[in-house]
């Protein structure tokens, strides 16, 4: 969407306004969470991340989070709720981030915007993942007592 239409908020500490995004955690039966990697022409292209986008001007963090998954993914998801926020200061954009467990979804995955998915258990097997989605990550795999990623092979 044009940068014209995000919904942004006040300036944070840095003294830059934010950007407003919905992101979807869609969680598998068997506990898989699902990545994809930043289309070609975005900040961080290549980098791993959950699906979603920023808000537009009017948009509840669920109406966007629906609209986005459609447009990413062709996947319509049930109703969710925020169950955390984040933020982070990229050289790009300050963002806050609006998190979001989807449990429930129908359609089929169509990678429509050239990504590539991967359902991930933890420790992760993709990366780089984006810095912004770190935090989440290291929540999540608190909850199953787990790593993000593996510890690294003895030397
Ligand atoms: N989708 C997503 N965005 C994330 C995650 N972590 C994170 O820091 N972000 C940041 C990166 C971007 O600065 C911002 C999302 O913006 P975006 O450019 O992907 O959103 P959009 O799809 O609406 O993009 P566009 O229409 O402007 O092309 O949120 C994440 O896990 N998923």
């Amino acid at each position: 969407m044009p940068d014209a239409m995000a919904a942004e908020t006040p300036a944070g500490p840095s003294g830059r306004r934010r950007t407003e995004v919905a992101v979807g955690i869609l969680l598998r039966a068997d506990g898989a969470m699902l990545l994809s990697t930043r289309p070609p022409g975005k900040p961080y292209a290549g980098y791993w991340e959950f699906p979603g986008g920023k808000l537009e001007a009017g948009e509840t963090v669920a109406q966007a989070l629906r609209r986005e998954l459609i447009e990413e993914l062709g996947v319509t998801i049930g109703p969710v709720s925020v169950c955390k926020v984040t933020e982070h200061d990229y050289p790009h954009a300050l963002v806050r981030l609006h998190w979001c467990k989807v449990l429930a979804w129908t359609g089929t995955f169509e990678m429509r915007e050239g990504q590539t998915m991967a359902w991930q258990q933890l420790p992760l097997t993709v990366g780089p993942v984006l810095p912004g989605a770190y935090p989440v990550l290291q929540w999540l795999a608190g909850e199953r007592g787990q790593r993000v990623v593996a510890d690294a092979a003895p030397k």
